[in-house]
């Protein structure tokens, strides 16, 4: 099988060239075509020509693991955050349906309003309440309504041993400062890259042989904590293994106590359930993959 895959260089993107090489041939390509085979257009700030891309590979699956991920500043950006999260996306799905292509894509749990405390299923209503989250969803729905065979993972809080996220930035602040304030009233799931990666690898074959599998699914890891539990969680397993850092306290506080551009969920507890069912995987606990990135950056 051919795969293009998209963004290559982001948390995601360089653990999918890990996994889905073993999968047959893979053209990975970031945003920048003087890196890419061919000088082959990446760029999601100019949609239209993905679909030059997409005629030249002619790929049996494309993999999308370009987006607009910070999260604040797509507030003050909001056209570019829909190029990269809905209009792209759109494009890429236009042209898997055209040429009868799979498409593999990530989603967010941003695309819900966080109310309540139950975990969500994928049925369950969006409502984002920010700009990432809304071109996120747009992105969603551009999909499903291209009619292409598709794959939509919802994720969240997602780090990887490469790119910046929450765990890295914590251990940089905690090296920094006496003091944290960190919110606690804002739950999910840490979930690995690595994890992501070869669940994409398992799902992608799993679907060429069963296609009537294809469609949305919640992929996290198990468990939950909040965004204050997991750095403590971090900073602690960061002592534990030998690294002096000059943090004291970290200070818990509701989110009222930390502004911020974009609103974020405070419930992102999601459901995965039907994922597991479909594919007859258990997913593992959260602490399981953080602490195997901290091993790998730590060293
Ligand atoms: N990070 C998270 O916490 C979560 C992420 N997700 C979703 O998972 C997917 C992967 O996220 P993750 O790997 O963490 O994100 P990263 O921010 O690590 O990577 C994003 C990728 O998009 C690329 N990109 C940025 N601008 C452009 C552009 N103009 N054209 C083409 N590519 C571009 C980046 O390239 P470069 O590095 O070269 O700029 C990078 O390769 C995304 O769909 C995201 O929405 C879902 C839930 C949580
Ligand atoms: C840096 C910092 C952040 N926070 C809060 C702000 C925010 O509510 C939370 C996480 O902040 P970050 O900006 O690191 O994370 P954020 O960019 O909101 O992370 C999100 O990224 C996108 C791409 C997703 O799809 C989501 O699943 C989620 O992972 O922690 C603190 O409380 N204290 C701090 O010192």
């Amino acid at each position: 099988m051919k795969i293009l895959l998209l963004g290559k260089g982001g948390q995601v993107g360089w653990e999918l060239q890990r996994a889905l090489a073993p999968l047959g041939e893979l053209v990975a390509l970031d945003h920048d075509r003087s890196h890419n085979p061919q000088g082959l257009h990446g760029d999601f700030s100019q949609p239209e020509r993905l679909a030059e891309t997409v005629a030249a590979v002619r790929p049996d699956v494309i993999v999308n693991a370009a987006a607009h991920t910070a999260v604040d500043r797509a507030e003050s950006e909001p056209e570019l955050a829909r190029a990269l999260n809905a209009t792209s996306p759109g494009v890429l799905a236009r042209c898997a349906a055209e040429t009868g292509a799979w498409l593999l894509h990530y989603s967010t749990d941003y695309v819900f309003d966080g109310s309540g405390s139950a975990a969500r299923d994928e049925d369950a209503p969006t409502a984002p309440l920010s700009v990432y989250g809304r071109t996120k969803l747009e992105g969603e729905q551009l999909i499903r309504a291209s009619g292409c065979r598709h794959l939509i993972l919802r994720t969240s809080w997602v780090y990887g041993a490469r790119g910046g996220n929450f765990a890295k930035t914590m251990l940089r602040l905690a090296a920094e400062r006496d003091r944290l304030t960190v919110i606690d009233d804002q739950i999910g799931a840490p979930t690995g890259a690595d994890l992501l990666a070869d669940l994409s690898a398992h799902l992608l074959r799993q679907v060429r042989q069963q296609p009537e599998l294809g469609g949305t699914y919640h992929a996290v890891a198990a468990g939950e904590v909040s965004w204050h539990g997991y750095a403590s969680f971090v900073i602690d397993w960061a002592r534990r293994h030998g690294r002096e850092l000059r943090v004291q306290a970290i200070d818990a506080v509701p989110t009222s106590a930390f502004p911020t551009p974009a609103q974020r969920p405070h419930n992102s507890r999601l459901s995965t359930a039907r994922l597991q069912a479909a594919f007859g995987l258990v997913l593992p606990p959260w602490q399981q993959g953080v602490e195997r990135m901290l091993a790998e950056v730590l060293g």
